[in-house]
C-alpha cells in the first residue's frame, strides 16, 4: 500500500558473500532502522566500510536485502511506482560516454515519463541549474569528473522527484563545483523534496542536513535531528599550551577528545571542568597557556565520538 512517508527501512540486514565457494561473509548491514520524513533532509554518515551505500543500493534496486524491510513511499524498491518518484545519483556515475549531455538529461526524462516541449523545457531548466550550458552539447567522455556529477545532478531531478537519493553527490568536487551542489540541494529542499544524502563530508551535512545518522559497522549509533544530537552535549573547551609536551600534558591525566603536538605548542580539546585543573596544572609545571576558549560541539565531534564508542564494542562488517 502507498504512503506519503518516502523512506522507512526496518530491521534491513544485509550480507554479502564472497569468494569461490561463497563462504567468506562481510556483513553490510545489521538491522537497520531508519525513517525519512516528506521534506526532511536527512543525512547519512559514516566511515568507510559503514554500509551507506549498500543501504542506497537497497533502497534503489541494485541490490537485495538478506533480512528486514525497505520501503519507499509504502511501496517496496521494485514497485516501479516507487522508482518513478525517485531521483538517484550514484557514487561515482558512469553516464554513457557517446551520449551529450543533453542527451542524457533527455533520456532520463523520457525514461521518466516525459517528453515533447514539457521535456525540452525542463532538460534546459536543469542544465543550467547546474551550470552546465556551454558543454551540454559535448559529448560526456570530454566531461570532467566535476562535470560529470553536475550533469548526473541534472539527470537526477529532471523529472523533479519528490524523493532525491544522493550518494556522495559533492565528491571530487572543487570548492566552487561543491557549493553549486550544496545550492542545489538547498534548492530542492525549498521545492519540498525529500533528500537522503551519504557524504564523509561533514560540514556539508551540518549546513544541510536537519536530520542526521551515523552508521558504524552497518549499525546505527547515533540518529536525531542536528540541533539535538549537538545541544545535549557538554561544553568542549580549546587551548593551546606552549612549552610542555604532549606526554606531560597527559600524566595529569585527564580526558582529552583531542590533542595534537605541533612541537613548539599543544592545541587540545577537553570538557570544561578538566580545562580548568588543566589550566592550573599545566601553568604549575612551567607551561603557557596562549589561548583558552569554549568550541561548540560540531557535527564532527559527534561523528568522531560515536565511532569512538562503536570500536570499543563490537561491531558490524566483520568477516567470518
Ligand atoms: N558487492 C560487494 N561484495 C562484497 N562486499 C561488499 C560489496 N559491496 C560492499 N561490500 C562490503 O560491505 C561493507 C559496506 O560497504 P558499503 O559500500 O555499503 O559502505 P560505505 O559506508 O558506502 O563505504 P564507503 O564510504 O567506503 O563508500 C564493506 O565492508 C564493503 O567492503
Amino acid at each position: 500500500m502507498s504512503s506519503t512517508i518516502p523512506i522507512e527501512v526496518h530491521g534491513l540486514a544485509k550480507t554479502y558473500r564472497l569468494g569461490f565457494w561463497m563462504n567468506r561473509k562481510v556483513r553490510a548491514l545489521q538491522g537497520l532502522d531508519l525513517e525519512v520524513q516528506p521534506g526532511q533532509v536527512y543525512g547519512l554518515l559514516g566511515p568507510n566500510g559503514a554500509g551507506k551505500s549498500t543501504t542506497i543500493k537497497i533502497l534503489m534496486n541494485l541490490v537485495q536485502s538478506s533480512e528486514g524491510s525497505a520501503r519507499l513511499f509504502g511501496l517496496p524498491p521494485t514497485d516501479e511506482n516507487a522508482r518513478r518518484q525517485v531521483g538517484f545519483l550514484p557514487e561515482n556515475p558512469a553516464p554513457y560516454e557517446y551520449l551529450t549531455g543533453a542527451e542524457l538529461v533527455t533520456l532520463a526524462g523520457q525514461l521518466a515519463g516525459m517528453s515533447g516541449h514539457e521535456l525540452d523545457q525542463r532538460v534546459k531548466e536543469v542544465i543550467g541549474m547546474v551550470e552546465m550550458e556551454r558543454a551540454a552539447k559535448l559529448q560526456i567522455r570530454r566531461y570532467s569528473k566535476g562535470m560529470i556529477q553536475r550533469i548526473s545532478l541534472a539527470q537526477a531531478i529532471v523529472n523533479r522527484p519528490k524523493l532525491l537519493i544522493l550518494d556522495e553527490p559533492t565528491s571530487g568536487l572543487d570548492p566552487v563545483g561543491r557549493r553549486q551542489v550544496r545550492d542545489l540541494i538547498l534548492a530542492e529542499r525549498q521545492r519540498g523534496t525529500t533528500i537522503l544524502f551519504c557524504t564523509h563530508i561533514i560540514s556539508d551535512v551540518e549546513a544541510l542536513c536537519e536530520r542526521v545518522v551515523v552508521l558504524v559497522g552497518g549499525r546505527r549509533v547515533r540518529e536525531g535531528s542536528v540541533r539535538d544530537l549537538l545541544s545535549g552535549q557538554a561544553p568542549v573547551v580549546e587551548m593551546t599550551v606552549e612549552g610542555l609536551s604532549l606526554a606531560r600534558l597527559r600524566e595529569f591525566g585527564h580526558e582529552l577528545a583531542y590533542a595534537q603536538d605541533f612541537g613548539d605548542r599543544v592545541l587540545l580539546r577537553t570538557g570544561d571542568a578538566a580545562a580548568q585543573a588543566l589550566l592550573q596544572q599545566a601553568l604549575q609545571a612551567g607551561g603557557r597557556v596562549t589561548q583558552i576558549q569554549p568550541t561548540r560541539y560540531s557535527l564532527e565531534d559527534l561523528f568522531l565520538d560515536a565511532l569512538k564508542e562503536a570500536r570499543h564494542g563490537t561491531v558490524g562488517g566483520e568477516i567470518s
